[in-house]
Order: structure tokens, then sequence, then C-alpha cells
């Protein structure tokens, strides 16, 4: 199997409010973590919800382990963990109660990793779910996403309300997870940092659509940002662009040549979220 997962073509148009993915298509490798990013609604969680089947797509096809994706095919969901910015757990339980509930919903449900990972994320054990802060939340969510032998996560903002050091223990973890090279993660997120650290490949997705689709050490290495004065940039040859953003007094240019400072993925980001894409 060469894909993890393949989206195919995808579409979906909300009726109300009219947001739409236009032909999201991109290919996750195993043992690879894919770095989602976007602005605010540019449509990372309606994409994600698609390829899962919680929104129903208007076309397209998302292949995971090679097979179809339909609703009700729980055994490919088994295969899955996935953590979502919003965590919704069950307020009134305590990790221990949590733990037996997962252990009765997931075939390969392991509690012992489940509580290594609770001690690794410092949660306590006997308080009730109601009094974790967001950041508790979501390591509980991540734990449990981590804990019933998934093969591919994907992950929302899971890192967003972490702490420096929380976050850098949770990628330590993500790291871990793909090193077998069979596994997988497809990571949104807003901390372009997280992304930089960890991701193997990029994706940026702006207004329903994908403007670039990379492997971050190719995107780190082949791209520059230049500062140039109008006149400058209208003597750049036009095929090095990609995207531009016009400034009081210059022009920065995200280009595709040696020229130039090398950009982090914050840069390029907002570039390209900010820009013109050409
Ligand atoms: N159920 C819905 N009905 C109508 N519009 C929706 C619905 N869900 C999301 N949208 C719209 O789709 C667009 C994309 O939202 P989405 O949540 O996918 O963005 P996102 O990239 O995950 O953003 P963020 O970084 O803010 O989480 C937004 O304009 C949002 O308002």
């Amino acid at each position: 199997m060469n894909a993890l997962v393949e989206v195919n073509e995808l579409n979906k148009t909300f009726k109300q409010g009219g947001f739409g993915l236009e032909n999201i298509s991109f290919t996750i490798k195993p043992g690879s973590i894919v770095g989602f990013i976007g602005e605010n609604g540019a449509g990372k969680s309606t994409t994600i919800g698609s390829i899962i089947g919680s929104i129903r797509k208007d076309h397209g096809v998302v292949r995971i382990f090679g097979q179809e994706m339909q609703d009700g095919k729980d055994f490919v969901k088994e295969d899955i963990g996935v953590v979502f910015d919003t965590v919704q757990l069950p307020e009134e339980l305590t990790i221990v109660k949590l733990e037996r509930v997962f252990n009765g919903i997931y075939r390969n449900w392991n509690k012992e990793m489940f509580y290594s990972y609770v001690e690794q994320f410092s949660l306590p054990r006997k308080k009730k779910i109601r009094s974790f802060s967001r950041g508790m939340s979501m390591k509980v969510s991540v734990a449990v996403a981590l804990s019933h032998d998934a093969k591919l996560l994907l992950l929302d903002e899971a890192t967003a309300g972490l702490d420096p050091s929380g976050r850098d223990d949770l990628l330590n973890v993500l790291r871990t997870f793909v090193s077998d090279g069979k596994r997988s993660i497809l990571l949104s997120s807003h901390i372009t940092s997280d992304i930089e650290k960890i991701a193997d490949s990029l994706i940026f997705i702006k207004g329903g659509r994908i403007l670039f689709d990379i492997e971050k050490e190719s995107l780190l290495s082949t791209y520059r940002i230049r500062s140039c004065t109008k006149k400058e940039f209208d003597s750049l040859p036009k095929a090095e662009i990609v995207a531009y953003r016009e400034q009081e007094t210059f022009v920065s240019v995200l280009v595709k040549g040696k020229e130039g400072k090398a950009p982090s993925i914050d840069e390029i980001t907002v570039l390209l979220m900010r820009g013109v894409h050409v």
C-alpha cells in the first residue's frame, strides 16, 4: 500500500454561508506527519470532518488504508484516532471511569498504554473531567486517541491550549507514534513552530482550496523570501514567484530559487494567507 490516506477531489459546500471545499486532493504516506496549515475558516476542520464522515461530502472519494470511507464502517474508525479542538468528554467521569468506558468501546484498547500517557501528561486519575483545564482535557483526548492501536491520527488543533513543555511532550509522543514507519498523522495547527518541528510535509489551505502540498525540507530548501522595491518586483521572473504581499514601501515575495532569505514556515504562511498566491 502506498498511501495510508488518499483524498480525491473532495468537494463540500455548506448551504448556509456558502463556504466550500474545492477539489481537495492529497495523500498521506505511512510513517509521515503532515502539517495542515491555514487561517481561521480556511477549511481544515471541514476537511478532517469530511475524511472521517462526520461531515457529509458532496463529491469526492476518501480512501483510508486502501478502503473507501463510507458511513458505518467501524472497523476503519477503530484504526483512526481523532482529536478535535472542541473537546467533548463526559464531564462527570474521572480518568479511572473514562478508562473503563473506552475499554468497552475499542476492541484494541490498551489500558497500560493509556495509563502511561496519563502519567506522562501528569493527569490526575480521580478528579472529574469537569475540573480539568482545557489543556488537560486536550491531553486526555490525545491519550485516548493514542491508546486504541490507531494507525492514523487526525489531530485538529490538538496542541492548542497546551503550555510549551506540554506541547513539547506531545510532539515527542507523536514522533514516536510514526516511528515504526507504518502509522501517520494529519496535524492541523496555528502554532507553526510545532509544525515546523515535527511535520514531514505540509499542506496549506485557503478559502477551501489547497495552495501548496509539499515536503517540508523541499519547501525550506528551495524557496526564499525577498523584500523588493516595486520596480525590482516587476522585473522578477514571473515563473519564480509563488506569492507576494505588497507592503507600504516594499513587496514581500515568496520565490522559488536561492536568492533571498531562508524563510520560516510562519513567514511562508503569512505570505500565502495574506498575500496574493500566483
Ligand atoms: N455546519 C456549517 N454550516 C455552515 N458553514 C460552516 C459549517 N461548519 C463550518 N462552516 C464554515 O466553513 C468555513 C470553514 O470552517 P472550518 O471550521 O473548516 O475552518 P478551519 O480552517 O478549521 O478554521 P479554524 O482555524 O478557525 O478552526 C468557515 O467559514 C465556517 O464558518
